[in-house]
């Protein structure tokens, strides 16, 4: 990979190797656009094939936070930072504490969170070094784990995705497909069964299966049936890039909406659902209720407040499938749009970021 180039074609402003030997910490943090503010996204843990693997994840899940944060209506910028390691085995609070120090090192230009293979208690390790993190325990004034908000977000957009597909937003004998039932997927798949769906459920962790069985009723199929099952909506809530020339054939969905970033393999896998009537709930602009959480820590945590705002998602869905309708293409391309539009708005009166992010968060 040439890193250059990539950061020059996607317009990245800043990548950032950290090391430390004693706790084993390498990280990558990549910041992709602060025009709206600082750039604010989550810490993923997970076992790279490669450093080059792990520097892409890394770029395409800032970027990925531009467009949601944008998209969201938040004043924030979009980062990510990858840790290379198995969360499992590898972590050691050593390793929090020196991460934390390369983010103040920083100085408000990123905020992180949780993401995959990072948790609450993670994010209070880094807090004993700084101050530029979101998602902390709820003892400290925080708003705590963020799965649980970004899944009722996941339920909201799908609801408003279901209403274009099928003419109500009932999803009360809907059969759900869901992949992977994590942190998110699990308090969605409580939402789903609370209203009546029906859900099928996979993972690569059988206890997580078993779990969703025993609770929801759910019917468990193996990891590489999941696409292929009779279902009405389809959602995604484990890794990235798993709509692609390999799934999109056997998908029987009417509806794509799921908790997991970075869905489309590339963007022409969203022009070919699009031709197959899908209905693709955009994963940046369903899956934002997370960060929403998070973000409203900066004004001093307010639970109603954003809970308030994590429900613009069942209109903000309506608005992107608009906006397609109207401009005749296909749903990803309209959220794309909906987040450089306001991007752009802004650049115009604001350019690079510049440390404000203390000021902003010495009110939480
Ligand atoms: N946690 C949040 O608030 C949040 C916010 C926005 C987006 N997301 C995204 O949503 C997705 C899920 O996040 P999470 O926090 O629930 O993570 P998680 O790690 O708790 O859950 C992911 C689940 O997917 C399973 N999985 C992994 N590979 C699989 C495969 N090939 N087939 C089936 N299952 C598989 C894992 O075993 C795990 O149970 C991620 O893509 C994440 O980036 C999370
Ligand atoms: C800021 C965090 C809550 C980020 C979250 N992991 C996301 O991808 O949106």
């Amino acid at each position: 990979m040439e890193i250059f180039k990539y950061m020059e074609t996607y317009d990245y402003e800043q990548l950032v190797f950290c090391q430390d030997k004693q706790s084993g910490l390498k990280a990558i943090i990549a910041i992709h656009d602060t025009t709206l503010g600082p750039a604010l996204g989550g810490t993923r843990m997970w076992t790279y094939e490669s450093e080059e693997a792990a520097i892409e994840d890394a770029l395409r899940l800032a970027k990925g936070m531009t467009y949601k944060n944008a998209a969201a209506g938040l004043n924030l910028g979009g980062g990510k930072t990858v840790i290379i390691g198995d969360p499992r085995k590898d972590k050691n609070e050593e390793m929090f504490r020196a991460f934390g120090r390369y983010i103040q090192g920083l100085n408000g230009r990123y905020i992180t969170a949780e993401d995959v293979g990072t948790t609450v208690a993670d994010m209070d390790i880094i807090h004993e070094e700084t101050d530029y993190v979101t998602g902390i325990s709820p003892a400290f004034g925080s708003s705590g784990n963020p799965s649980p908000v970004t899944a009722y977000g996941v339920y909201r957009g799908m609801k408003a995705a279901a209403k274009e597909a099928f003419g109500t937003d009932s999803l009360e004998g809907k059969v759900v497909a869901v992949q992977g039932v994590g942190n998110v997927a699990y308090s969605l798949c409580r939402h789903l069964h609370e209203e009546g769906a029906q859900l099928i459920v996979t993972d690569i962790n059988k206890e997580a299966v078993q779990r969703a069985v025993e609770e929801f009723g759910a019917r468990a199929v193996e990891p590489n049936e999941i696409y292929s099952v009779d279902c009405d909506i389809y959602a995604p809530c484990a890794l990235g890039a798993v709509i692609n020339d390999h799934t999109i054939p056997q998908i029987k969905a009417k509806v794509i909406a799921g908790a997991a970033n970075n869905q489309l393999r590339d963007p022409r896998h969203g022009d070919i659902i699009h031709e197959m009537g899908i209905v693709y709930a955009p994963d940046y602009v369903i899956n934002a209720g997370g960060v929403i959480n998070v973000a409203d820590e900066l004004y001093g945590y307010n639970h109603e407040r954003a809970m308030k705002k994590v429900e613009t998602i069942y209109s903000n869905i309506e608005k992107v499938i608009e906006i397609a309708k109207r401009d005749r293409i296909p749903t990803y391309k309209a959220a794309d749009r909906m987040a450089e539009e306001r991007i752009e708005r802004m650049r115009n009166s604001r350019s690079q970021f510049l440390q404000n992010g203390h000021h902003i968060l010495s009110r939480r």
